[in-house]
């Protein structure tokens, strides 16, 4: 335009019309083209306007605003393509900073994954204490890890931090393997979001066999998952025995020992109370998911084959199912069992003690036995240390989905587990007491917790001796979760004194929680000592609240005691104390020795006026007798579902 202006200021008028116009018939697609409607307009002015000489002017005007309009988006245009430049610039960098952040992130693994090398010349240690457990390989089972990545291990997931250390490459000891194991697998629980929730534990003696790894609920450090970590082998005759077994001389059979060890560490956890485990098997190149069978005939194993396997599809069948098995768990943990109503909140077991010292041998020999995954990445025992290395640099994807499925699964047993109380349809309402217990040994001002065994030849639940508070407590059962705490059986040093202990969620306030519900037991029940004292107990960074244990009402039982009065004695001996309970539910009532009291004080208010603690004392029976389970006459017809439930409820009471 600049240049078109300079050509054209000389002419005649009537020329530098034209010539403009022509301008604009070669330029149609020129950015004037919105300033040609001005253009028009400005036609019109010069058209009515006569004096040739105010044509010129206006027309020259016209043009130099076109150019300085035309200059501007010189200017502009200028300015786009210098940002243009930038943008591109931060877009470079940008791909670089990603490129940077997918090599410190679990992305590293899709490419490579962190093989070990042995650098020794000497193989895995397989222990000589434990013997021999069957496996059986349930084949299909590694299939569903495709649907776990495809599904649920999203952008998100693999973008977590991961910093693959070249220091955990080689390996001259066990340890070094554990490191790194522990390491991707406490990587694996911050991406799964689960960190609040899980502990990892190392080195624990249960029942007798040494856990390497433990995955552990924070709140009570209750053990629910267990890794077997074994160096990696160097020499094909070693991958055999450690995978395979041994085979003895004389033996028909390969001994192995690896699975019977990893059978140990989920039997010694089942103590706590779980009806089944998972566990996994690694060297850190290859690993296997394992698991415990609860059924006593080796002949339902087909059945069961089939019913994990068609179980373990589902729960990664897609991303909704995986999503909601973490949502529950979380959800559980959170709020305990808040997610129940009042009429659904776990019954409580009795508590029968068995024991098993008779029949141990039998337990030992017939039961061992394991089911497995394939081992992933695949096995063959032809290869040589480079294609096993080779392989597992490959298999980073694989490898972390077989963790992840093993983490999701072992949440799955824990809130099955808390939700029921830790008492198993598949498992009698019991306490069975083995010669030697896996414990968490709590100890007075103890800076790390520690798991333990203790021998136990019976237990005496009505006793109580905390005065003076015992050294030691050795926590062996779960019993109840709610919104608050945990609450779990502890037995002092041999068994010959119980207490139950209530361990609070909340980090936060846990200490203040302790004491206050301690001070309220002791007010409402101290004066008349009708429940003998409570006491806090501080161990490892923690308070928690020791009490009496409480025998549970069951189901079947609470309409009699209702009946008979001993629910009304026990409301009016609490507002006897000048007290009222706030959470007035059946799971909060419970037999000390043979009278009823009520438990969870950690929501009671003070009420002077005798006449309103008699207007509760009615209302809390009233609530009471509205939440009693139906009589047989009142019963709607069954579904399958409560058919089977009742059928449980049945077999609990039984
Ligand atoms: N002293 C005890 N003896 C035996 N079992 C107990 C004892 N205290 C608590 N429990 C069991 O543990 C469960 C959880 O304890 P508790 O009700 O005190 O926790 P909470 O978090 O305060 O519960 P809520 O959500 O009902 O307020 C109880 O429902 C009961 O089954």
């Amino acid at each position: 335009m600049e240049q078109f202006l300079k050509e054209t200021t000389d002419l005649p008028l009537q020329q530098q019309i034209d010539k403009f116009n022509q301008w604009l018939h070669e330029n149609p697609d020129h950015e004037y083209y919105r300033f040609i409607e001005e253009w028009r307009d400005t036609k019109q002015q010069i058209a009515a306007v006569n004096d040739q000489h105010q044509q010129a002017t206006l027309l020259q005007h016209q043009l130099r605003y076109l150019a300085e309009r035309d200059q501007q988006h010189q200017q502009h245009a200028q300015q786009f393509a210098e940002r243009d430049r930038e943008l591109a610039e931060r877009r470079r960098e940008l791909a670089q900073l990603h490129q940077k952040l997918a090599a410190i992130s679990l992305k590293s693994l899709k490419k490579q994954y962190l093989a070990l090398t042995d650098r020794t010349i000497s193989g895995p240690h397989l222990s000589k204490s434990h013997k021999h457990a069957e496996v059986r390989q349930i084949d299909d089972l590694v299939d569903c890890l495709h649907h776990l990545e495809r599904n649920w291990l999203d952008d998100q997931f693999w973008g977590t931090p991961y910093v693959p250390h070249e220091q955990f490459n080689s390996c001259h000891h066990e340890s070094e393997v554990q490191g790194s194991v522990v390491y991707l697998l406490q990587t694996l629980i911050v991406a799964l979001n689960l960190s609040d929730y899980i502990d990892i534990v190392q080195d624990i003696t249960l029942a007798g066999s040494e856990c390497d790894i433990l995955l552990v609920y924070k709140p009570n450090k209750l053990p629910f998952a267990v890794i077997e970590v074994k160096k990696p082998c160097n020499s094909r005759a070693n991958r055999r025995n450690l995978w395979h077994g041994v085979k003895q001389s004389n033996a028909r059979k390969r001994q192995n020992v690896v699975a019977g060890q990893i059978f140990d560490s989920m039997s010694g956890i089942q103590l706590f109370g779980f009806p089944n485990l998972y566990g996994m098997i690694t060297t850190g190149n290859h690993w296997r998911l394992v698991g415990t069978y609860s059924g006593e005939d080796p002949g339902d194993r087909d059945n069961f084959d089939e019913v994990l396997l068609t179980q373990i599809k589902e729960d990664t069948s897609s991303n909704e199912t995986v999503a909601g098995v973490l949502k529950e768990f979380r959800e559980t943990m959170d709020t305990g069992s808040s997610g129940c109503s009042d009429e659904d909140s776990p019954e409580q077991p009795s508590v029968v003690v068995r024991s098993k010292a008779g029949n141990r041998r039998k337990h030992e020999v017939a039961n061992r036995f394991v089911w497995a995954s394939k081992i992933v990445p695949s096995f063959e025992e032809s290869m040589n240390e480079e294609e096993v290395i080779a392989q597992a640099k490959e298999s980073g994807v694989q490898i972390v989905s077989l963790i992840v499925l093993f983490v999701v699964k072992g949440c799955q047993v824990l809130t099955e587990f808390l939700k029921n109380n830790g008492v198993s349809p598949l498992f009698p309402p019991s306490i069975t007491v083995r010669p030697k217990m896996p414990c968490r040994i709590l100890e007075t001002n103890e800076h790390k917790f520690t798991f333990g065994s203790i021998i136990v030849d019976s237990l005496n639940l009505n006793e109580y001796k905390v005065e003076p508070l015992p050294k030691k407590l050795f926590v062996i059962k779960h019993l109840g979760i709610g919104n608050y705490g945990s609450c779990c059986l502890a037995i002092s040093d041999k068994g010959e004194s119980c207490c139950a202990i209530k361990f609070f969620h909340s980090a936060r306030d846990r200490d203040i929680r302790a004491k206050e519900e301690c001070s309220n037991w002791n007010k409402v029940y101290g004066r008349a000592n009708v429940v003998p004292k409570c006491r806090v107990f501080e161990a490892a960074e923690r308070y928690c609240l020791v009490m009496p244990y409480f025998r549970p009402i069951l189901e079947v039982d609470r309409r009699k005691v209702l009946e008979n009065g001993s629910i009304k004695k026990a409301l009016e001996q609490f507002a006897s104390s000048g007290f009222i309970h706030c959470n007035i539910k059946w799971c909060h009532l419970a037999f000390w020795k043979e009278d009823i009291v009520l438990l969870d004080l950690g929501m009671i208010e003070e009420e002077e006026d005798e006449g309103v603690r008699s207007i509760w004392c009615t209302q809390a029976l009233e609530k009471l007798r509205k939440k009693l389970p139906l009589e047989k006459a009142e019963k709607a017809p069954k579904t399958q579902g409560t058919k089977r439930k009742h059928r449980d409820i049945r077999r609990k009471s039984a």
